[in-house]
């Protein structure tokens, strides 16, 4: 049997001040590093032992991989970044507090913008400062990718490619597994490994730094998955993100 674990950063700067973050690069609350130390134990105690890492290029997801591995005395494990693992990139939204945007434009305006599969939000100009045009890490990125907004729908189509080309023909070597990125980088990944709908997909919410658990079996076609946790307390946490883009 081959395990992925799919992991959100622990809750970030912009998390707790409830801003569309997407590409911008913001850090862990001492909140969120305890969720990692937290995730970290639980993915120890259940008996993990992953072989690779993948993350993005944003340092809250960095962050949460390292914090997790060190729990597991998993630190010298090969770690890939890349920048197709980032959040979706919310555009103009980026920086704007999630309420006060649905008190201006309505919940069922930011719920499109938040979890419609194919509607970005507004894009960013390509000299604007927030873009990723003008921020080096990307320098090595064809200006073909880069987005300077996206809906899930395109968040999918550049992470795809990852998953089939790299972690997949991966997993013919490891059995184990590690993926540590966002919200809604992961809300693509578990989109194609569960063939959720377009609408369907709208109404999936993770919580922050919660293991969630794939298994495969040999030839990587999807026995079962399961979060790690107390399931009502994960539920908990998974309305409270959806009631992040709620008018307050
Ligand atoms: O980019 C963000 O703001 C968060 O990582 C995910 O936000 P969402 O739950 O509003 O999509």
């Amino acid at each position: 049997m081959k395990r992925v674990v799919l992991i959100r950063h622990g809750e970030s700067k912009w998390n707790k001040e409830n801003r569309f973050t997407g590409w911008t690069d913001v850090d862990l609350t001492e909140k969120g590093i305890e969720e990692a130390h937290k995730a970290g134990k639980y993915l120890k105690k259940e008996g993990f032992q992953f072989e690779k890492a993948y993350t993005s290029y944003l340092k809250r997801a960095v962050k949460t991989l390292n914090v997790v591995l060190d729990e597991m005395d998993l630190d010298w494990i090969p770690v890939e970044k890349t920048w197709r693992l980032n959040e979706k990139h919310y555009g103009m939204l980026q920086g704007l507090n999630k309420a006060e945007t649905a008190e201006k434009y309505g919940d069922d305006q930011v719920l499109i913008w938040r979890r419609s599969y194919d509607v970005p939000p507004t894009a960013l100009a390509k000299d604007d400062e927030r873009s990723p045009f003008q921020d080096p890490r990307y320098k090595d990125v064809d200006e073909k990718d880069l987005p300077l907004t996206e809906a899930l729908k395109d968040t999918v189509e550049r992470i795809l490619p990852y998953w089939n080309e790299t972690i997949v023909p991966d997993m013919k070597k490891y059995n184990e597994v590690i993926v540590a990125a966002h919200g809604n980088s992961l809300r693509g990944i578990i989109k194609h490994l569960k063939n959720i709908s377009d609408e369907d997909i709208v109404s999936l919410n993770l919580p922050t730094a919660v293991p969630y658990v794939f298994e495969f079996d040999d030839d990587m076609n999807l026995l079962k998955d399961y979060f790690l946790g107390d399931p009502e307390e994960i539920k908990k946490l998974m309305e409270a993100v959806a009631n992040q883009g709620k008018a307050k």
